[in-house]
């Protein structure tokens, strides 16, 4: 069949891969203009790492948190931090040069359009800081991509990944991802509590649930809400004292064990996996779905919350970020909505539909439903394929 894509696609590549077509287009104006757009994002793309790095360091010297009060001179910051003030001039320099700062007329230092939003965000902060482990281990990526997935510093990170017997880790081992994931789950858990009417559950599980955060979030939305989480048993020690912390200890049952092997809770109307279904590969993501397929009550509600492939707009967070990150972690892959659909459905689940998010760079959400009655059936969203 002829496909209109595919030709102009192949037309465009023969002119712009040929160095005489590029010359001849930078004689008009019309080719100086499409050659300047390119060009700039091609740079953006040649020179992201610096551009992330440049990043890092503003982090490390918390100068979105100094700017938080109004501008603030060069020299200044320099003595807050201990840089030298001619390193703190080139790196604001080029903080200026991508968004994070202006100069202000009196030639002091503001925010600017990228940084002012990283200002609280005590969430996106943390993911930044994290980042040195997964460079690092892109510092050679084609020394990443040749050997098996996993074995660099990201792996370290999260040791339930490759591990034969992740309910016997211990405290120490999953204290570091387990405050990224809570640190970072503001990020995701508003967008999926406003994706479903949660106020309408009665029993939710939250199945890899870290150390409870969306809980937390859900408890304060649906205050008649029975509350279940289920994780590693290292991970669930660490949510009870913050739960304690939160006024929540009586209202959240803890479930320690390996979600693959271990028996989930039972007659739950409502279950959510929350930046979970990643983390596996293929058959693991099935026996997992099945699993919670088992534990649901008839006509209860699964929701998969997470980056997806192939998401419009966003395409560089689920397809180029997060899995080779995944890769690196050394298990795992981001799925788009369509194969996640098939994944459910081959589970047992049906009436796959998304609930839109208002971030879907963030998190997209899958809603699944077992068959049987419920009061939980809803029939806001869209078909995924
Ligand atoms: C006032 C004027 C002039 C105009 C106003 C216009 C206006 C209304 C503007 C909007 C302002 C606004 C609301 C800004 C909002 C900005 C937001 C929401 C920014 C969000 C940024 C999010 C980022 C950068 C997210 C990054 C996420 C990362 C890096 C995630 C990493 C995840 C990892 C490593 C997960 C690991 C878990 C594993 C292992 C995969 O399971
Ligand atoms: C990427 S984190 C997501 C945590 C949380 N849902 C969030 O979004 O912040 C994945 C979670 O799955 C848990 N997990 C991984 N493998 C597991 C297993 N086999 N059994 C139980 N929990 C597991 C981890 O301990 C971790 O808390």
């Amino acid at each position: 069949m002829f496909r209109w894509r595919d030709a102009w696609r192949r037309w465009r590549n023969q002119r712009l891969s040929d160095p005489a077509f590029r010359e001849r287009a930078m004689a008009s104006w019309w080719g100086r203009r499409a050659a300047r757009r390119s060009a700039a994002r091609l740079f953006d793309v040649v020179a992201g790492f610096v551009y992330s790095q440049v990043l890092s360091a503003c982090v490390e010297l918390d100068l979105f948190e100094r700017l938080r009060g109004g501008p603030v001179a060069a020299e200044r910051l320099a003595a807050e931090t201990g840089l030298d003030p001619a390193a703190m001039q080139r790196l604001l320099g080029a903080g200026v040069a991508i968004g994070l700062f202006e100069p202000t007329s009196d030639g002091r230092l503001a925010l600017g359009p990228l940084g002012a939003p990283l200002v609280g965000n005590a969430a996106v902060l943390a993911l930044v800081r994290h980042h040195g482990a997964f460079y690092a281990d892109l510092a050679e990526p084609l020394a990443l991509l040749r050997r098996a997935p996993g074995g660099g510093r990201v792996a370290a990170q999260w040791p339930y990944a490759g591990h034969a017997q992740p309910q016997a880790l211990d405290g120490a081992s999953v204290s570091a991802y387990t405050e990224l994931m809570a640190a970072s789950q503001p990020l995701v858990a508003q967008l999926l509590l406003d994706s479903h009417p949660f106020e309408r559950a009665q029993r939710l599980l939250d199945v890899g649930g870290g150390s409870g955060r969306f809980l937390m979030a859900a408890a304060r939305r649906a205050p008649g809400l029975e509350l279940h989480l289920f994780d590693l048993p290292a991970v669930v020690a660490r949510a009870a004292p913050a739960l304690a912390a939160a006024g929540l200890a009586d209202r959240v049952r803890l479930h320690g064990g390996d979600f693959l092997r271990d028996p989930l809770p039972q007659g739950m109307d409502t279950a959510t996996l929350v930046r979970v279904l990643h983390d596996h590969d293929d058959p693991e993501a099935l026996a997992l779905l099945r699993r919670v397929h088992a534990a649901l009550a008839p006509g209860g509600v699964l929701l998969v919350a997470e980056p997806m492939a192939g998401t419009a707009g966003a395409a560089g967070m689920a397809d180029a970020y997060l899995d080779l990150y995944l890769w690196a972690m050394g298990q795992g892959a981001t799925r788009s909505a369509a194969r996640i659909g098939e994944l459910l459905a081959a589970a047992g689940f049906e009436a796959v539909r998304e609930c839109p998010t208002a971030l879907p760079l963030q998190a997209r959400v899958l809603r699944a439903h077992k068959a049987g009655l419920s009061n939980n059936r809803s029939e806001v969203g869209v078909k995924t394929s």
